[in-house]
């Protein structure tokens, strides 16, 4: 494998071509297989400039309450203050030392390009590109390694017209911004483009769970997906980790998932498909729609007189609109319910497949997200009797529900909805408790936890306590929980595992294992807490 940046790779712990990565040694759950210092391309989503450090990610802290918190948590300095490059007054950095080695490597090929103050912001793609191109020409051997990505231009083409010619122009434009170099032809320029939006991974940010743009690295990229996968890839800003989901045998192939692996499976596999050109054989994909995730709550056949007639209604508009049902096909004998369910997921789907859809390409902000939107699709998949609570799209919707009660500062509704994911949801859904996205959501969970210890709030909390929620004992056993699963996740010394260090700290102590007394005393809350969570009804709240 190259150097490439100032990489920090273990590469003889795995062996990799084109044909994805394999292990050379065998590692257990959690372990670190590689770890980069910086993905090879890191470019931001045009409305993350404003608050995030272009070399090293760090987000910033814009408003002067949210930074003063910034500063008492200890969190890094690039997490509070960013400082607009003097050139273009466009890209901002954190520190010198991240706006000094962003200016060696790719920032002085785009600085002059970006400066033109009539000029809007560059599309990531075309960002990402100018410099790759410019890269080429100063003779950096390193970038050759993205040429040997496939494009995909014929199944961008084939599966996506309209998508195919703005790439195109896209890459015209880059060629264009760098001067038609004469190290790299158009062509050259159409291959980088294709081959980095095709392979791409979304970054983004445990702390506050929002996408910060895209991220490409020959090495990482190289890894193939399954919807059933043996490692997760984590982006420490800007530090990238490969870890063991579980244990992994010496000479076995390597797989991270590209996307949700929770979907049924024509949901996974149009996903894949639509944003990496692929259909997916996977071990899961294999089964075909056998799995947990496409089983029903009850046969599609059983779906109640009165909601085969709202039902009916919906078809007639899906049909008017002449809605493309694909991805929702669910398989039975009866060609009606088959069309029935196919029309019921597709509305039940409907604020998730908004959400997850767009393109951030040729968007400049992050979708809002409707809570009634959220609510009604709740309603449509529970009381129809069709889905579980464990059945996508339910958690989707739990868990951007709970995002949206957050925001919105509706702390009773996010404390129910979360004890609802953790308890009930996601043991089943993500079982792997230091699986990443389960700390993150442990996390936020437990702020909203943390509210409840605020003398304000202390009426509630009463209340909420005499109920069977004490919600001490709740944040208490989530913050040990995160404590202990974050070394085989993120780990302590990332942004994120300094915040929990920070807390565990001042809660617990300079603990490395909680203490045997709060062991007990959350072992003795768990159980009723779970109950409280299994008798809280998401369609009440
Ligand atoms: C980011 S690359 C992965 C590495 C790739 N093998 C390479 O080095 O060029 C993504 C491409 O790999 C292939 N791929 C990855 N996972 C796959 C899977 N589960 N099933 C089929 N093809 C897969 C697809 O062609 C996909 O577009």
């Amino acid at each position: 494998m190259p150097g490439i940046n100032d990489v920090e790779i273990r590469p003889s712990n795995i062996t990799g071509g084109g044909n994805g990565v394999f292990a050379k040694k065998a590692f257990a759950p959690g372990d670190a297989i590689f770890s980069l210092a910086r993905p090879f391309i890191a470019e931001l989503d045009h409305h993350r400039l404003e608050d995030t450090c272009a070399w090293c990610c760090s987000r910033a802290a814009i408003d002067p309450h949210e930074r003063e918190n910034s500063r008492k948590m200890g969190l890094p300095a690039g997490f509070i203050e960013l400082k607009a490059c003097t050139g273009c007054k466009k890209i901002k950095y954190c520190s010198k030392a991240c706006q000094s080695k962003a200016w060696k490597l790719e920032h002085k090929h785009e600085c002059k390009v970006l400066a033109v103050p009539t000029r809007p912001l560059l599309p990531h793609g075309v960002r990402a590109t100018l410099k790759l191109l410019r890269r080429l020409q100063a003779g950096d051997p390193a970038v050759k390694e993205i040429l040997r990505f496939d494009s995909k231009f014929d199944d961008v083409r084939k599966t996506d017209p309209q998508t195919y010619d703005d790439y195109s122009t896209l890459a015209y434009g880059a060629w264009k911004y760098a001067d038609e170099p004469s190290k790299a032809s158009l062509d050259v320029a159409r291959h980088l483009f294709f081959a980095v939006n095709c392979n791409a991974l979304t970054l983004s940010t445990p702390l506050d769970d929002v996408s910060l743009g895209i991220g490409f690295d020959p090495l990482i990229c190289t890894v193939n997906h399954s919807c059933d996968p043996n490692a997760f890839f984590l982006f420490n800003q800007p530090c990238t980790v490969l870890r063991a989901s579980r244990a992994v045998a010496k000479g076995e192939e390597i797989f991270m998932r590209y996307r949700d692996i929770t979907n049924p499976f024509t949901v996974r596999q149009a996903e894949l498909k639509g944003s990496y050109y692929f259909d997916c054989t996977c071990s899961k994909c294999a089964k075909g729609a056998s799995s947990r995730e496409d089983a029903f709550a009850q046969p599609i056949e059983n779906l109640s007189p009165e909601w085969c007639r709202r039902v009916d209604d919906l078809i007639t508009k899906q049909d008017a609109s002449k809605s493309d049902l694909s991805m929702f096909q669910v398989g039975s004998n009866s060609s009606q319910a088959e069309r029935r369910m196919a029309a019921l997921q597709a509305e039940a789907f409907k604020p998730w497949h908004a959400m997850s859809t767009i393109k951030h390409e040729f968007h400049g902000s992050e979708p809002g997200t409707q809570i009634s939107d959220l609510k009604a699709a709740l309603h449509i998949c529970l009381e129809s009797g069709m889905w579980s609570l464990t059945r996508q799209p339910v958690p989707h919707l739990l868990r951007a529900l709970f995002a949206a009660y957050t925001a919105a500062g509706d702390v009773e509704r996010a404390l129910h909805i979360g004890l609802k994911r953790h308890f009930v949801v996601k043991p089943v859904t993500a079982p792997q408790p230091f699986w990443y996205e389960n700390l993150v959501d442990a996390w936020a969970l437990t702020n909203v936890a943390t509210t409840y210890s605020n003398p304000r709030n202390q009426g509630d909390a009463e209340r909420l306590a005499r109920k069977g929620c004490d919600t001490r004992m709740l944040f208490l056993g989530l913050l040990m929980e995160v404590w202990e699963n974050m070394p085989k996740a993120y780990g302590r010394e990332s942004p994120f595992g300094g915040v929990v260090t920070r807390v565990w700290k001042t809660c617990v102590g300079d603990f490395e294992e909680p203490p045997q007394v709060l062991k007990d005393q959350v072992r003795a809350a768990w159980p009723k807490l779970r109950t409280y969570a299994e008798g809280i009804d998401v369609l009440r709240i």
